[in-house]
């Protein structure tokens, strides 16, 4: 049986709803779904403590809630409890704040009021959207929750899950009734990895419930812990889909100038100029070619496209998207092969030093950076290539990329160094002196335009970017 999540309360045309009085005995609270503020003696649970749900957890328990932070992944909350923060992002001061327990022990979701599910929502080998995680959330929570209980799903997901994927993983697993014994929202987390000025309380957060009551009970929830305020949707997949959209927004915008490098390498245009001269509009939106990478970008058009496609519509520009971001790690390749080329160097016995792993600067997350892409393809050429970046975990990378990584950063035997992902610290990188240590006729493949063209020939690089 699957639950309609309707927008008009059930509970509207029986007259005074019997409040769902929470057990006393479980710590809980009387919760009262009529839109009053929150009391701060609610108990939080967020499921899954990665880099969405941690800091969720210490949000929430900063604002003074108790939380209950559970993740299926001893090794985290064990490095969570000893105050190590597994996401790079958080002080171990906050994640040791005294109102947040961590437990991998289920049986503790049932103290939360409200229980927030973060879990990944990855896509699999065919770029099909994988909501196995959520459902197997839903079938944790489904089976330890309480009556009364709000559940809201943060996970990026297609419009449409929380109704299809949740609700009967709840209800299943509860034998409980969404909207009746329990509550179901939708609230997309919109934070910016690396970017301290856009974290959790820093973004308008979009809140959805599958009726008013919820909605209002959900926004005040978020209203306490983000300082930006709360967008209310007028629907749950509202909510959903306004996440995938406006990631894949963010990937077609970057397709463009991606693109657009590509045609004006042919051309023999320089794409950082032209971007410079068109960026003096004030409404040119400022974009600029690179490796998409991290698992949101890359990631969330297909959640938007495979959702589109079952209702017979295939959203071509979204696809070609994501095809334009897909070919730029091979596009890459081919330019650093052009500049050993030019270099008359023997592919197979040149060396090139990676800088940046990470999917973006700034950050050290190396999941799904497209850098391992760009290596990958070298690697094909038998080009030999290592790998330096300050920011990414060495064991993660030894995982995750084919390369050797130098612990202190070197340019003996470099043939090319190749920027990938420019962190702030190589900014600071003197190129005449990196050239000198360089082999014979240095060259700098400088993905994001780093650098000035010129202040590298004058280096005497032989000089390539997007
Ligand atoms: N990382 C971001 O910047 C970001 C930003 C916005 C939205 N999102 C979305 O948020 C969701 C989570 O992303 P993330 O980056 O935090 O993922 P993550 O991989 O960093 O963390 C997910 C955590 O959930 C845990 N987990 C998996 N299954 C579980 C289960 N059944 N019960 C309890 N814990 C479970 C994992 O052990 C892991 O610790 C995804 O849908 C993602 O698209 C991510
Ligand atoms: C709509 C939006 O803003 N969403 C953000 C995004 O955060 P993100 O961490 O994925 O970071 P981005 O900045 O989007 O970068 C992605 C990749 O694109 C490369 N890039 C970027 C800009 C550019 O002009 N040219 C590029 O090449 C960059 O190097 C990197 O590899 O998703 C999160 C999860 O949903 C959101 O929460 C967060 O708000």
């Amino acid at each position: 049986m699957t639950t309609t999540l309707t927008n008009t309360d059930p509970r509207a045309d029986d007259g005074e709803h019997e409040q769902n009085a929470r057990d006393s005995t479980t710590g809980g609270t009387t919760l009262e779904h009529t839109g009053e503020v929150v009391a701060r003696d609610a108990t939080v649970c967020v499921v899954g403590l990665g880099y969405v749900g941690l800091p969720l957890a210490v949000g929430f328990a900063q604002s003074n809630y108790r939380v209950i932070g559970f993740d299926i992944n001893d090794e985290t909350v064990d490095k969570l409890q000893s105050g190590i923060d597994t996401t790079g992002d958080l002080s171990s001061e906050a994640i040791s704040d005294d109102d947040i327990s961590y437990t991998s022990n289920a049986g503790q979701i049932s103290e939360g009021d409200y229980v927030i599910i973060t879990v990944p929502t990855p896509i699999d080998d065919d770029d099909q959207p994988d909501l196995s995680y959520v459902e197997q959330a839903g079938r944790t929570v489904g089976s330890r929750m309480d009556p009364g209980t709000t559940v809201i799903l943060e996970s990026t997901v297609y419009p449409g899950t929380t109704e299809e994927v949740l609700v009967p993983a709840l209800e299943d697993a509860s034998d409980l009734t969404a909207g009746e014994d329990f509550f179901v929202g939708y609230s997309p987390e919109r934070a910016t990895p690396g970017d301290p000025e856009h974290g959790l309380a820093d973004v308008i957060k979009v809140v959805s419930g599958q009726n008013e009551k919820v909605l209002e009970d959900v926004a005040t929830l978020y209203e306490s812990v983000v300082d930006a305020g709360v967008h209310r949707a007028p629907s749950i997949s509202v909510a959903e889909a306004s996440k995938v959209v406006e990631n894949a927004q963010r990937d077609v915008n970057i397709a463009f100038v991606n693109e657009l490098s590509m045609a004006l390498e042919r051309m023999d245009v320089d794409a950082h100029a032209v971007l410079e001269a068109a960026g003096t509009k004030w409404n040119f939106h400022d974009y600029r070619p690179g490796l998409v990478g991290g698992h949101c970008i890359p990631v969330d058009p297909y959640f938007l496209a495979h959702r589109s496609a079952r209702e017979g519509f295939e959203p071509d520009l979204v696809k070609t998207g994501r095809a334009v971001n897909e070919s730029v790690p091979e596009h890459i390749a081919d330019l650093t092969i052009k500049a050993l080329n030019d270099c008359h160097k023997t592919l197979r016995d040149s060396r090139v030093l990676v800088l940046g792993l990470s999917y973006k600067p700034g950050v050290g997350d190396i999941r799904s950076s497209k850098v391992a892409d760009v290596v990958d393809e070298l690697a094909e050429y038998s080009v030999d290539v290592e790998g330096f970046d300050p920011f990414a975990d060495t064991d993660a990378v030894q995982d995750a990329f084919s390369l050797e990584t130098q612990e202190s950063l070197s340019f003996e035997g470099i043939d090319a160094v190749l920027l990938a992902t420019p962190h702030a610290e190589f900014e600071q990188l003197d190129l005449e002196v990196v050239a000198a240590e360089l082999e014979d006729c240095p060259a700098l493949i400088d993905v994001t335009g780093t650098f000035e063209e010129a202040t590298a020939a004058d280096a005497g690089f032989v000089y390539r970017r997007l």
